[in-house]
């Protein structure tokens, strides 16, 4: 099939990627021309492992390109995917204008008739609005399908080719077939439903997963009161089929470019809606005090953070992608900075500040051994496999000091900490080695 993405950020260029790859010919533009530029050159503008080399063999074999030219990109075209942004307004409702632009383009553009299919993460009734708007600047015939995308950061390739469940939201039979069709190679299973239905799959499936990863973070709370081990208490409550393990891994909450927003948005829909949502606005007070969590770990060992050399191990939201949208890292770097703390930061990806005043204000390190060095506790934040496979050991060997180490992804056993002497505090689990605090330590 002919099929134009509108949009060339996460979401979109991995559709426009994997789209090419199962034999469609695919044209991504973007109203950002030196990302066209960039993506036309073969470099991918963010990480995401595997990305790149798929892409590049697609811009080789030709079924695959990029352009600005919107009258090119949206003339003759099967289907035309619209992944453009929808970030949150400072009320936490959606700002639809990205997708209100786009959809005027493609519509004064179509010459045939066309899928236009909404990829974005929409509120309930924007596909409605869409096909309004559609209907005001065109004559050819159009419809509109909702088909919301559910893969992940870091591991968006495995994602859309293992994904449990393709949604389609659509009034036409004509239009859902062509959709399914679309997405036939890929062998997942296909929900068709109506629009709004799939639009609100899309927040609830979020807010869903926001909300195991909140009711853990409390079990961990209760845990480190109890005596109890998180580690343990979510192994064996996912060994149950009805609850499973994914999304329970207790630490500093959820970040990133989505759930924080798509919650906001959720929370923002129900109260136009004149719903009250009391578990999820639960699920957002007990993400956003994980942060606190931590830092008062660290205000109890140190009677005061002035001065403190601290290393914060890992920026990114999540492990995998340099995205930093929403990142945890930044709440307790600006917390840390706010106490009088120095920052050292290390993150095997994100290596410089991009312009971020929180990230200005600390020195990068160029190895986890050179943060580790200089800082006298360290926080891991984000659990890169380069930070979770660092021996323990090494911690004490290799800076020939004491060190005490809060971690805030539980990425050691704890038995391991004992075995290397090392001063241990992490979440939902007893510290290990602990000590008095201490004033000592820094002057
Ligand atoms: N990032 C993720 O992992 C996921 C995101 N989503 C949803 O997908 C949507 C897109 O998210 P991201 O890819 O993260 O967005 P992004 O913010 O990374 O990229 C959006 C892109 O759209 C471009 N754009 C804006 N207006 C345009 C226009 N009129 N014409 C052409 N291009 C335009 C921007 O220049 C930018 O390159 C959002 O609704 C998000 O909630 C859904 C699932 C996963
Ligand atoms: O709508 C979206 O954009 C996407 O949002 C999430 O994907 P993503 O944000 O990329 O990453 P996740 O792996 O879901 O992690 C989100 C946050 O939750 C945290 N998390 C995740 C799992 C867990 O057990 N514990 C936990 O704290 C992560 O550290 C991260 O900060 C969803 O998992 C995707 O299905 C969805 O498509």
């Amino acid at each position: 099939m002919q099929i134009t993405v509108v949009g060339t950020g996460y979401v979109g260029l991995v559709t426009g990627v994997t789209f090419a790859e199962i034999g469609h010919e695919v044209i991504c533009t973007d109203v950002d021309s030196a990302k066209i530029m960039k993506l036309s050159r073969g470099e991918v503008p963010f990480y995401e492992p595997g990305l790149q080399q798929l892409m590049v063999r697609n811009l080789q074999n030709g079924r695959l390109r990029f352009t600005t030219d919107t009258t090119d990109a949206y003339r003759f075209r099967d289907v035309i995917c619209i992944a453009v942004g929808t970030p949150s307004r400072p009320d936490g409702a959606v700002d639809v204008s990205y997708i209100e632009q786009a959809v005027l383009e493609v519509a004064k553009a179509i010459e045939q008739y066309t899928v236009i299919v909404v990829k974005s993460t929409v509120p309930v009734g924007t596909n409605e609005q869409v096909r309004a708007m559609v209907q005001q600047h065109t004559n050819c015939p159009f419809d509109i399908v909702s088909n919301p995308e559910f893969l992940r950061e870091g591991s968006a390739i495995h994602d859309i080719y293992h994904g449990d469940r393709i949604v389609i939201g659509a009034d036409s039979d004509r239009a859902a077939d062509i959709v399914t069709e679309l997405h036939k190679p890929f062998g997942t299973p296909v929900f068709r439903t109506d629009p709004r239905s799939a639009e609100l799959i899309k927040y609830a499936s979020n807010a869903f997963l926001a909300t195991k990863i909140s009711y853990i973070n409390e079990m961990a709370n209760l845990c480190e009161k109890l005596g109890a081990n998180v580690d343990a208490v979510a192994h064996g409550m996912g060994l149950d089929r009805r609850i499973g393990s994914p999304f329970l891994q207790a630490g500093l909450g959820y970040g990133g470019s989505c759930f924080p927003k798509d919650i906001r948005a959720l929370l923002h829909m129900a109260e136009s809606a004149q719903s009250e949502l009391q578990l999820l606005r639960a699920v957002s007070i007990v993400n956003e005090q994980r942060p606190y969590v931590v830092l008062d770990k660290l205000k109890q060992r140190f009677s005061s953070l002035r001065n403190l050399r601290v290393a914060i191990l890992g920026l990114s939201f999540k492990p995998n992608t340099d995205d930093i949208r929403e990142a945890v890292s930044l709440v307790m770097m600006k917390e840390l900075l706010k106490a009088g703390a120095s920052l050292i930061v290390y993150d095997p990806i994100v290596n410089q500040a991009k312009g971020n005043p929180v990230l200005e204000s600390a020195r990068f390190a160029g190895s986890m051994k050179e943060a580790l060095d200089w800082a006298e506790a360290s926080i891991i934040v984000t659990e890169w496999d380069e930070i979770r496979s660092f021996p323990l050991l090494q911690y004490n060997q290799e800076t020939l000091k004491e060190t005490i180490i809060f971690d805030g992804r539980n990425c050691y056993a704890l038995a391991e900490a004992e075995r290397a002497g090392v001063e241990y505090y992490s979440v939902g689990r007893p510290a290990v080695n602990e000590r008095q605090p201490s004033h000592l330590l820094h002057s």
